[in-house]
């Protein structure tokens, strides 16, 4: 339906946070490639429904990216599911989607959903702390790259400094492993400057929290990567 292989920049938004309708307004014609629901915690099936039904009067992509299974519901373009490749704890890389397909392998459509293989690089973040992760060195994080691209074949690398602004260097590092899988770079970005910074390596920025701090900067990142 989408060529996501052309997709540079999106924008994430959380349903647990409040947005008035006139910047919802704007991210959704802000020209962005797609934009992406999701959160960490207090994500709810009645939050999530409310951005969907907003965002589908507009022609812009949607994706759900499931953070936990309640909040799940049909009407989204894709569903991305997380792996957290340094969690310490097996339930947040493969357990809870398992638990998942047993109990709606049936009615799954497959084409629909797409892996991220993440690599969460923030310790003060909340995701960090509420998947367990264990901090990678450079060396590592590569690592996990070149298992996502050659062991995994994931569709997606997404690394996630989530409410940071990360290193640019170890981006460009792995964006030089990955050949098919994609390169997602998400944290920290609230200027144009960071959006191009990180969008010549990696495949496709994301953009969250920035919108609720600065709307007006935020969406001056997506001209920044779409020149
Ligand atoms: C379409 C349809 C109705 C289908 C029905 C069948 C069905 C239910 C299919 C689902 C299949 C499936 C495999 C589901 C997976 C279920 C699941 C719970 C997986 C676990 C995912 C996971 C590891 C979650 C942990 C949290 C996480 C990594 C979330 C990703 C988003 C993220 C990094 C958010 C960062 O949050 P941020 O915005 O930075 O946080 P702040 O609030 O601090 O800003
Ligand atoms: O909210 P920010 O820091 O922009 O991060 C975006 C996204 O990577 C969060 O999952
Ligand atoms: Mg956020």
């Amino acid at each position: 339906m989408y060529n996501m292989d052309e997709w540079k920049h999106v924008f994430k938004l959380d349903p647990a946070k409040d947005i008035s309708d006139e910047v919802l307004d704007q991210i959704c014609e802000s020209g962005t490639d797609a934009i992406i629901v999701g959160g960490t915690d207090e994500v709810t099936l009645d939050g999530v429904l409310q951005l969907l039904s907003y965002i589908r009067r507009y022609s812009v992509p949607v994706i759900l990216e499931i953070s936990n299974l309640e909040s799940v519901t049909p009407g989204f373009d894709y569903y991305f599911v997380p792996m957290v490749l340094n969690s310490q704890n097996k339930k947040w890389l493969v357990d809870k989607q398992h638990e998942a397909v047993v109990e709606y392998g049936d009615v799954i459509n497959w084409e629909e959903m797409y892996a991220e293989g993440y690599c969460i690089m923030n310790p003060e973040s909340k995701v960090f702390q509420h998947t367990d992760c264990s901090l990678p060195t450079e060396d590592e994080a590569i690592a996990y790259a070149r298992m996502a691209e050659h062991l995994f074949r994931l569709p997606f690398y997404y690394v996630e400094y989530s409410g940071k602004y990360g290193d640019p260097n170890l981006v460009e590092a792995i964006s030089n492993q990955l050949s098919n899988t994609k390169l997602i770079y998400g944290g920290g970005i609230s200027t144009k400057s960071q959006a191009e910074e990180m969008s010549q390596f990696a495949d496709m920025i994301v953009v969250g929290n920035a919108i609720y701090e600065n709307p007006k900067e935020a969406l001056k990142t997506v001209k920044a990567v779409k020149k």
